[in-house]
């Protein structure tokens, strides 16, 4: 029965005020295992059964009665054995034989002393006092449930004012809360089972929450007495939308289209040593890492070099990262791929696409001898190099470097140490002529807009090429360039928005806070394609690319004179500093702003500084309010961008002027 209890609570959302009516003469031993669940639930729960329980249940009950005297007729008092609310005091007292109750010890005794039958019961008379006193004491437990149930009843009362819809919704968070991927492929592509049509609507549909979520932030953020935002009366007429979505670009590939995958370290559900990929955050106690197999959005290039770095680890004296205790050796596989120049691949071959590829292997050298360092780094670079080679066709491998991390997450600063490692050419031990410990050569390429981008292994670009250059096209279309126009690339990374854009326009900064990216973004610049296609030439004019935090620079950037400057910012997940805000809001020569964000959620905060209407200082209020006069931004038009089929992620391009 308790099993039929449980089947029913999985199948049901939690009925707060349900009431479960539980008939048997078993419940002292079963209540055991309902007792929290019950309690957990706040069911209401009544008892009947056709004798008293030798034992007293632990169950909170809101009321118990024999089973007959509940047939017998309407229900009494004197047959209502417990009811919580009143605390009427049960039988403590009970013969078996005959099914005779009593709340008096000298009745009870009476009553076996009566025939023979009882004379067993009788010589058990010594044990029967011992019982009384543990009975007397479950008694004063069973009061003070009791005083719980009281409370709980008006909780309970409360509970049940709550919709049917909240506490459905509740439920599934909860459900939500506690989930763990049984899969990598659900882990990875949580979208895999849909169809790529019914992909991009829920995205869009996702993408459409957020712009009705700014209209309705914005309205919230118009002090009382003052005329709404222009997007919030223009809202009305589009749904309750802050501007139009014009629809949804899709990724030209959505299978194998990364670029870039990062494979952990560790062990699977079955205690395999593996590489592949976490089934959940490890702060929710997810340890189990599993192979990527099934999962739609990877390469099959990274799966095969992952598995050659499985293969390897197996047979390493190193070990690998454990994430409780923070130690161990290797931690972590990063797969990045470079395509060739304008190769269309389809689904079905998208590992055409793949020219170079770049290893960095994580690891952590801390407290392990050097020369063993050593010896596993060459028996590392010779795994991955004869596998690349045996496999079938026989994979790109351009550069294999190391990263020496200690902190206690994957996830390390962009000025970690880095090491080349030289990739044996064939078995006989000759190696490639690289140089170890000179990172100038630790770059692979990749092809936007038939421009070529170089890529140093921690700088950022974007995952997916092909959907990128479809993303770079829309914002430079809706930029409104020409030449006479100065182009900030906020957060440019390694230059491409502003690289690909920049024969559109007379001057292009680009800002970026990562040095590495910045370098490649001067390579990038100072290529030959640039000096031929624009004539033009490094800090003499045309394209210029600063290591800054753009909050530390953006202010003086835009200079008071400059009456025609666009900005494109993409700040990734963390959004624009609000001094970058206050920058692009308080010059009045920048009109237009293009904004590209991974997280819409921070577009959205962001939009709403950019386009609060200012008013003057009343002193009230609080600091995310206090923009300087200026004149406010509209939202014009948005568009969402898929770059990562498979996925919940949506890129979301916003155009903002005033
Ligand atoms: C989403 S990426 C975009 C890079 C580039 N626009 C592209 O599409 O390849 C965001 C970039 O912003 C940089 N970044 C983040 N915060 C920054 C800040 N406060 N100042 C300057 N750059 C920043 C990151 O290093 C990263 O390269």
């Amino acid at each position: 029965m308790a099993g039929d209890v449980r089947e029913w609570h999985a199948d049901n959302p939690p009925q707060t005020a349900a009431i479960m009516m539980v008939i048997s003469d078993n419940v002292d031993i079963i209540s055991i295992g309902l007792v929290k669940l019950l309690q957990e639930n706040k069911y209401n729960l009544f008892l009947a059964y056709s004798f008293r329980p030798y034992q007293m249940s632990y169950l909170l009950t809101s009321a118990e009665w024999l089973w007959e005297s509940l047939l017998a007729g309407p229900l009494t008092k004197h047959s209502l054995l417990s009811e919580s609310e009143s605390s009427v005091s049960t039988a403590m007292f009970h013969c078996k034989l005959c099914r005779f109750d009593t709340i008096s010890i000298d009745n009870f005794r009476a009553h076996l002393l009566s025939d023979e039958k009882h004379a067993q019961e009788q010589e058990d008379y010594s044990s029967l006092q011992k019982r009384r006193l543990l009975f007397s004491k479950l008694r004063k437990v069973k009061q003070l449930c009791t005083g719980i149930m009281r409370t709980t009843f008006l909780g309970l009362e409360r509970e049940a004012d709550k919709t049917a819809k909240q506490r459905r919704r509740e439920w599934f968070n909860e459900k939500k809360a506690a989930r763990k991927y049984k899969s990598a492929r659900e882990a990875l592509s949580p979208l895999a089972d849909l169809s790529y049509a019914d992909q991009l609507e829920q995205k869009k549909a996702s993408i459409m929450q957020k712009l009705e979520k700014l209209t309705g932030n914005e309205r919230k953020a118009c002090p009382n007495g003052k005329s709404l935002p222009e997007l919030v009366l223009q809202s009305r007429e589009i749904g309750g939308l802050s501007c139009k979505l014009e629809g949804i670009i899709e990724s030209p590939l959505t299978n194998g289209y990364r670029n870039k995958c990062e494979f952990s370290t560790g062990y699977s559900v079955e205690g395999k040593l593996t590489v592949g990929f976490m089934l959940g955050n490890f702060s929710a106690g997810v340890t189990a890492v599993e192979e990527a197999v099934n999962c739609p959005n990877i390469s099959k290039l990274a799966c095969r070099y992952a598995s050659i770095f499985q293969s390897f680890l197996e047979k390493s004296r190193l070990p690998v990262w454990n994430r409780f205790k923070s130690c161990g050796f290797w931690r972590q596989l990063t797969v990045r791929e470079g395509s060739k120049p304008g190769v269309v691949s389809s689904d079905e071959d998208a590992d055409s696409r793949i020219a170079e590829v770049m290893l960095m292997v994580q690891v952590c050298t801390k407290d392990t001898d050097e020369a063993e360092v050593a010896t596993e780094f060459e028996e590392l670079a010779k795994a991955f190099a004869e596998g690349a080679r045996a496999s079938s066709p026989p994979l790109p491998l351009t550069v294999l470097v190391v990263q020496d991390h200690v902190g206690i997450s994957n996830v390390a600063p962009p000025d970690c140490p880095l090491r080349l490692l030289p990739i044996p050419m064939s078995d006989n031990g000759t190696h490639q002529d690289q140089p170890t410990n000179v990172l100038t050569e630790a770059r692979i390429h990749d092809h936007i807009n038939n421009l070529r981008f170089s890529i140093s292994p921690t700088a950022f670009f974007q995952v997916n090429t092909g959907a990128a250059e479809k993303l770079y096209s829309l914002a430079g279309d809706w930029a409104d360039l020409g030449p006479d126009t100065l182009l900030f690339d906020v957060c440019c990374g390694t230059g491409t928005i502003g690289l690909t854009l920049a024969h559109r326009v007379g001057m292009v900064i680009g800002i970026e806070m990562n040095a590495s990216a910045v370098s490649d973004a001067e390579r990038n610049a100072k290529r030959d394609q640039w000096h031929k296609q624009l004539q033009v030439h490094m800090f003499k004019g045309m394209c210029l690319m600063i290591t800054y935090h753009a909050e530390y620079v953006m202010s003086s950037l835009l200079k008071d004179e400059i009456s025609n400057a666009i900005a494109i910012v993409d700040p990734g997940y963390p959004g624009l500093h609000p001094d970058v805000i206050e920058a692009l809001r308080t010059h009045p020569g920048l009109k237009t702003l293009v904004y590209i964000s991974l997280s819409p959620e921070k577009l959205v905060a962001n939009a709403i500084e950019l386009c609060r209407p200012s008013f003057e200082k009343t002193g009230q209020e609080n600091k995310a309010k206090k923009m300087p006069a200026s004149e406010p931004f509209k939202p014009v038009k948005a568009m969402a961008v898929d770059l990562s089929p498979h996925t919940h992620y949506c890129e979301m391009v916003m155009l903002f002027n005033r």
